[in-house]
């Protein structure tokens, strides 16, 4: 079988993630949440005060301290997937508070802010054998991936999804704020100028709106079967 490259974009909270990590252990694959270099970036600008609860940010102070952001992963045994780093401290948790989610679709439609994630992300998957995830993979950074999907489900079903996994970790959530996030994200997100969420014209589309995770997970692993054998 050859190693291939394999793009999981869709909207949010959908359960690419989740797709992507079973997935990439089950075929001993990277995985690589792209999601969460953008969480991260996030963070740190809260961190350092530099976006404010009107929505306005500092582009310029953020523009000058992008290389003071190192973004890395680190395979975590328990959790059975990568937890994210900034600047080496673990910050798998904080960055997927509501908080974070509030502000990271405005930060992510900054251009400066793409460009040093996509490259970074294009640096990771070179030697292909990687399951990436987010909105602009498989049109952007890897758009010749041998391997394309598109997922989606209503944004009810998505926000009930996050809600209980915020519930879940104990982290506070009301589930109508939830639901306004995730449409607002989604709105920000494919209407932003730079590399806006869209399907690939090759991408395969999935509502798993009434799938289980464990069916999710068979139909992409026949997919992944098809698309390494040729
Ligand atoms: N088919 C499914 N049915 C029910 N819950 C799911 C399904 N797929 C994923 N989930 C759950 O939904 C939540 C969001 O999934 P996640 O993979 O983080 O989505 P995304 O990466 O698209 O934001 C997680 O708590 C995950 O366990
Ligand atoms: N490739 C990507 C991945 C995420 N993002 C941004 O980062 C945000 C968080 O991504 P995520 O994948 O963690 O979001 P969820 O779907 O997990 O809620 C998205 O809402 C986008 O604004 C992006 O712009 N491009």
């Amino acid at each position: 079988m050859k190693k291939i490259t394999i793009a999981i974009d869709g909207f949010s909270s959908c359960g690419k993630s989740t797709m992507a990590k079973d997935l990439a252990k089950e075929i001993g694959y990277v995985y690589v949440d792209t999601g969460a270099m953008y969480r991260a970036v996030t963070l740190y600008a809260l961190r350092h005060h530099l976006l404010q609860a009107d929505g306005g940010i500092d582009e310029e102070r953020l523009r000058q301290e992008m290389d003071r952001i190192h973004i890395t992963f680190r395979f975590n045994a328990d959790a059975g997937r990568p937890d994210t780093y900034l600047n080496g401290e673990c910050v798998e948790q904080e960055i997927r508070s509501l908080e974070v989610s509030k502000y990271v679709s405005p930060v992510a439609a900054l251009p400066f802010v793409r460009e040093t994630m996509v490259s970074q992300q294009q640096a990771m998957g070179r030697e292909k054998g990687v399951v990436m995830d987010g909105r602009d993979v498989g049109t952007l950074v890897f758009p010749d991936a041998e391997l394309k999907v598109f997922v989606t489900a209503s944004p009810q079903v998505r926000a009930r999804r996050r809600y209980d996994e915020l519930k879940a970790k104990g982290m506070p959530a009301d589930f109508d704020e939830v639901l306004r996030n995730v449409e607002e994200r989604d709105y920000i997100d494919s209407h932003r100028e730079v590399s806006p969420l869209r399907k690939a014209a090759d991408a395969i589309e999935l509502d798993n709106g009434e799938m289980t995770i464990a069916e999710q997970k068979e139909w992409l692993m026949r997919l992944f079967r098809k698309a390494a054998q040729c």
